[in-house]
């Protein structure tokens, strides 16, 4: 049975657009319509990268900015999510992200009343190179009050331990997940695959959202500079991504932020975060029945 704010959501939606169909029949159906699916986490996993590549799918629409709208923006209501939401045909999908949604039992609860049958993509990374991607990003981002801090000081700033079980407990967010939604409704991707090979994860998610399979090798570059595939800019999928604030359209790459520099790891420092992360990490793959090929992780 369809929860009653969906079901709501839904006939404004459908009124909407039989108005528009009545007084406008060229107008081929275009409405905003809410998410039938969300990209739920992890933070510096490639959320940016999984929502981007998946956009390109002709029936895959997205909004570029993180909307926030089941955490920190629930009060403005259902109608101010959907007014953020890019005009899409009827057959197309809607697909937001925002790594924060995963964090929280409240955010579940608030996606699952909204819509009980969303489904739920979540990306996940190797747990040493993460940590060093998040390292850059605080470094960055907040360098005004942390100065310039190298990577063993930074963790000295904060109880080790905990930080790197912090940044590396997947498992009890995906579990938390779990207990909200049933489990056939989540895809569960790795960073390494979709740098690797990113039409191998999107045919697992044309897959789990029921789409025909439409992304081909060709709409993707590997470029060497960034050492990541960018978009093939001369691929007429291209255009369907222009307005993708996250993508340079002169090159096809995700923009720097998205793919930076890592400080490389003292050898005893790797291997502490290692021993530390382990027991997360085997959990995760018993969690899930499914294991990535992660360095420094034999298991
Ligand atoms: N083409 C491609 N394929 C796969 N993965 C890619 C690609 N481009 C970027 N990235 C990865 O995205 C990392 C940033 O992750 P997020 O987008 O989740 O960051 S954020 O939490 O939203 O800030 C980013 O992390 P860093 O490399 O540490 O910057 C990249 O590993």
């Amino acid at each position: 049975m369809t929860t009653s704010i969906y079901r709501d959501a839904l006939s404004i939606e459908n009124g909407n657009m039989h108005q528009r169909t009545k007084t406008d029949p060229l107008h081929l159906h275009k409405a905003r319509r809410l998410p039938k699916a969300l990209i739920i986490g992890f933070n510096k996993c490639g959320t940016a990268a999984l929502r981007s590549f998946l956009s390109i799918h002709p029936d895959i629409v997205s909004p570029t900015l993180e909307l926030y709208y089941f955490s920190h923006n629930y009060s403005r209501g259902l109608e101010w999510y959907k007014s953020q939401m890019p005009m899409s045909t009827p057959r197309q999908i809607t697909i937001e992200k925002n790594p924060g949604y995963i964090k929280e039992l409240e955010y579940m609860n608030r996606i699952y009343k909204f819509n009980p049958y969303m489904k739920l993509l979540v990306i996940v990374r190797n747990p040493a190179v993460r940590i060093q991607s998040q390292y850059v990003h605080n470094v960055l981002k907040y360098l005004h009050t942390t100065g310039n801090v190298s990577f063993s000081e930074w963790f000295d700033r904060y109880p080790f331990k905990k930080h790197v079980i912090h940044w590396s407990d997947y498992a009890s967010k995906i579990r938390q997940a779990f207990s909200v939604f049933p489990e056939r409704q989540f895809l569960i991707v790795s960073n390494e695959d979709l740098q690797r090979d990113p039409v191998f994860v999107i045919r697992q998610a044309e897959r789990f959202l029921d789409l025909k399979p439409a992304v081909t090798n060709d709409v993707f570059v590997f470029n060497e500079k960034r050492g990541v595939h960018c978009f093939n800019t001369s691929h007429p999928f291209f255009l369907s991504v222009l307005d993708n604030a996250q993508v340079n359209t002169l090159t096809g790459c995700l923009v720097e932020s998205k793919g930076r520099k890592h400080p490389s790891y003292d050898p005893q420092l790797l291997q502490q975060v290692v021993n530390i992360s382990l027991p997360y990490v085997e959990d995760l793959f018993r969690l899930i029945h499914k294991k990535f090929d992660w360095k420094y992780y034999n298991t």
